[in-house]
């Protein structure tokens, strides 16, 4: 028969982790500290100190010691786990020939001085006592606390425990579990051990002693180290089964009625210049979880935001249930998040939804998937397109710096799904309300690296943090490259480079990709060799007009022209070139990953460079330059693209090839000519009648 006997000061996540494998293993469980009742009211507060924790493990004793069979295991709790049988557990105790069993270490404590009075151990062993956890005979332990010499009154039990030890470890049949068949303790021990994988099991496995330890204890610096393990172990996470802890606990919302929902306080962060707010805000409004039910808070650094969070709320903030908008100048960076918890609790939320402006949601129905999990706090996995960089980090080592855990790649390419208790995560996550109380007593300075204390107070607090890669919900934006001082109307433009994901999905037309899988029989041809392609959104035209006008230093549209090197044009246009506004590569790696593509199955045979001196947009207008007199351009094939639309914008315009006596007037805006740029292909601009027309004209492969 087999008693474990723990102490508790307060229920936290690790202490609930605790008591669902004890359960899991069927043990019976005595929660000393707590009330009785563990399983009923855990609100209790009891002030447990150290010392006092030895004689509240004598009064148990008392009760039991002329119980013969009783063996009675003492274990700390929040950073404990039991991952075997109690069977086993009994089997290896008995193994031992001994009446009580410490757990062992490498680090003599509380005095190294002490470390001589140890019997020597084999090597590999480790060979000194550990409070942390122990097993006996109820009758033995009972008789080994009594003994008066070490009265265990403001003695801590390491101390206490040591003594005994040290001195009568005969008397009492003690001996220590130096090969850890039973306990492992990871401090200082985490590189000893390993997750074990059979395909429907999963265990921890001492590559030293050659053993599966049942009880492991990770304290302090290493209690990431024991979260990251409890992803895997006891058959947590399997290679056949999957996830198993992800489908217990679970919370769900079916059949309840949308005024029933739980009650949201969303929260929004945009704390530095970012690219792509714009989009990040309409997918914030494609979220299906009831917005009559969600107090939304929304939070800027940088004044170029205000019109973003405005532009939001005069669009969708009469859906919310409230809507409250605060810049730094009123609340500063690093006390908006405090802010935000005090306000939640003030609307009686039952989630804190924590948003960064950088955690693009695609999964529009996330939130909903997020209270399912039912967990403290639980963000979903984000990343960089292509990169492995995301929201979260692995493990964190005894120094207490992150590094990315051994499972991080896998994670991330999800090849393993489910919750994964990490140490330190940021830009989106759900945290239950009934932490508040608590959190809101974080003190933010001014300086601090806010995520960064938010965590390590979390892991203080015990309460877990778990990242969701059951499906995939978004991408992380990557602003580091942002140039704040460039005085650009539309900086997302220039993310090309940094975003190439989020660019995609913003400005090229989602009528492209399919002529990725089409030949130049399905494309569309208005004229010989001229071919018409959907190239970019209106998105696209908007903010590239836009971005030129901004920049507003149009040419003369006469032939001399100080931006080129001979300083005449033969053909000028009134344009501003795209190495004026500093979007020379940008329109270059765009002009390489989609135009080319197209040209080689419209051109079969030709293999463009992709090289192009001459990319500017066209202003024409009847009171400015009107049309463009017929030439050849020094091209082997140009691009142009429409930026605006006729019989809207203007009247008139259009592209004439004077050889085959044909035109393209019914230019469509995202839509792109492509032509040989000479003998063939002499052509003209049409004449403008009214309002202006934009396009965007690159000559590729430039010939004299
Ligand atoms: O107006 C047009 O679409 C023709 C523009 C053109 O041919 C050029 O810029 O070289
Ligand atoms: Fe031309």
């Amino acid at each position: 028969e087999l008693l474990v006997v723990t102490t508790a000061k307060e229920r936290n996540d690790g202490f609930d982790r605790f008591v669902s494998y004890a359960r899991r293993f069927k043990y019976n469980l005595k929660v000393l500290g707590l009330d009785d009742q563990w399983s009923s009211d855990l609100d209790v507060e009891v002030k447990l100190e150290d010392g006092l924790r030895v004689e509240l493990y004598k009064n148990v004793l008392e009760r039991h010691k002329y119980s013969g069979n009783l063996v009675v295991l003492f274990v700390k709790n929040s950073d404990t786990v039991i991952t075997q049988s109690s069977d086993k557990l009994l089997e290896q105790f008995v193994k031992m020939k001994a009446d009580v069993v410490f757990s062992s270490d490498k680090s003599c404590l509380p005095s190294s001085d002490l470390a001589e009075y140890y019997p020597t151990v084999k090597v590999n062993e480790k060979r000194y006592l550990s409070s942390a956890s122990f097993i006996g005979y109820a009758s033995s332990l009972y008789s080994m606390m009594s003994s008066l010499v070490y009265n265990a009154k403001g003695v801590d039990d390491q101390t206490y425990f040591t003594n005994v030890f040290l001195n009568d470890r005969e008397k009492y049949n003690i001996v220590l579990d130096s090969r850890s068949s039973i306990f492992q303790n990871l401090n200082d021990d985490q590189d000893d051990v390993s997750i074990n994988f059979d395909s429907s099991y999963t265990y921890l496995y001492n590559d030293l002693t050659g053993t599966s330890p049942i009880i492991i204890h990770g304290n302090g610096p290493i209690r990431a180290g024991l979260n990251s393990l409890t992803n895997y172990v006891p058959d947590q996470w399997t290679i056949s089964r999957g996830c198993l802890h992800c489908l217990v606990d679970t919370r769900s919302l079916d059949g309840i009625e949308v005024p029933a929902y739980p009650q949201i306080y969303m929260a929004i962060f945009i704390e530095k210049p970012m690219y792509f707010v714009e989009d990040f805000f309409l997918r914030v409004s494609k979220l299906t979880y009831p917005k009559e039910r969600i107090d939304l808070y929304i939070h800027y650094l940088d004044v170029m935001h205000a019109k973003n969070a405005e532009k939001f709320v005069a669009e969708h903030g009469n859906n919310f249930k409230s809507v409250q908008v605060q810049s730094d100048s009123e609340v500063a960076t690093y006390k908006a998040k405090i802010y935000a918890f005090e306000q939640c609790m003030k609307m009686n939320c039952e989630y804190f939804f924590s948003l960064d402006a950088e955690a693009h949601i695609e999964k529009l129905d996330l939130i909903e998937m997020l209270i399912e999990r039912n967990r403290s706090l639980v963000a979903p996995m984000l990343v960089r397109p292509g990169k492995m960089w995301a929201n979260f980090m692995g493990t964190s080592t005894t120094d207490g710096h992150f590094k990315k855990s051994d499972d991080f790649t896998t994670l991330v390419l999800r090849e393993r799904k489910g919750l994964w208790n990490v140490p330190y995560l940021t830009s989106a996550f759900l945290l239950q309300a009934r932490h508040l109380p608590s959190i809101s007593r974080i003190e933010f300075k001014e300086g601090d690296n806010i995520d960064a204390v938010f965590c390590l107070e979390m892991r203080k607090r015990f309460i877990f943090m778990y990242v969701d890669n059951f499906e995939y919900y978004g991408h992380l934006v990557n602003s580091d490259d942002f140039d704040a001082t460039a005085n650009h109307l539309n900086s997302d433009l220039y993310a090309i480079f940094s975003n190439a994901y989020t660019w995609e999905k913003k400005y090229v037309h989602p009528d492209y990709f399919p002529l990725l899988n089409q030949t130049v029989e399905d494309y569309q041809s208005p004229c010989p060799d001229v071919f018409w392609f959907p190239i970019v959104t209106e998105k696209f035209c908007d903010e590239l007009v836009g971005e030129m006008e901004h920049f507003g230093d149009w040419s003369s549209g006469k032939n001399e022209d100080n931006r080129l090197e001979t300083g005449y044009e033969n053909v000028p246009t009134v344009d501003i070139h795209t190495n004026q506004i500093g979007w020379e590569d940008h329109w270059l790696q765009f002009l390489k990953n989609y135009i080319v593509p197209l040209n080689q199955r419209a051109f079969e045979g030709y293999f463009s460079e992709g090289r192009a001196l001459m990319n500017f947009v066209v202003r024409y207008r009847p009171d400015e330059q009107d049309r463009l007199r017929p030439h050849a351009d020094s091209s082997t094939f140009t691009v142009n693209i429409a930026l605006n639309t006729p019989g809207v914008d203007y009247q008139g315009g259009g592209v004439r090839m004077l050889r085959y006596e044909c035109s393209v007037t019914e230019l469509k805006k995202g839509w792109m000519l492509m032509h040989p740029g000479k003998l063939t292909h002499h052509h003209e601009g049409l004449p403008v009648t009214a309002g202006t027309r934009y396009i965007m004209v690159s000559f590729v492969d430039p010939t004299p």
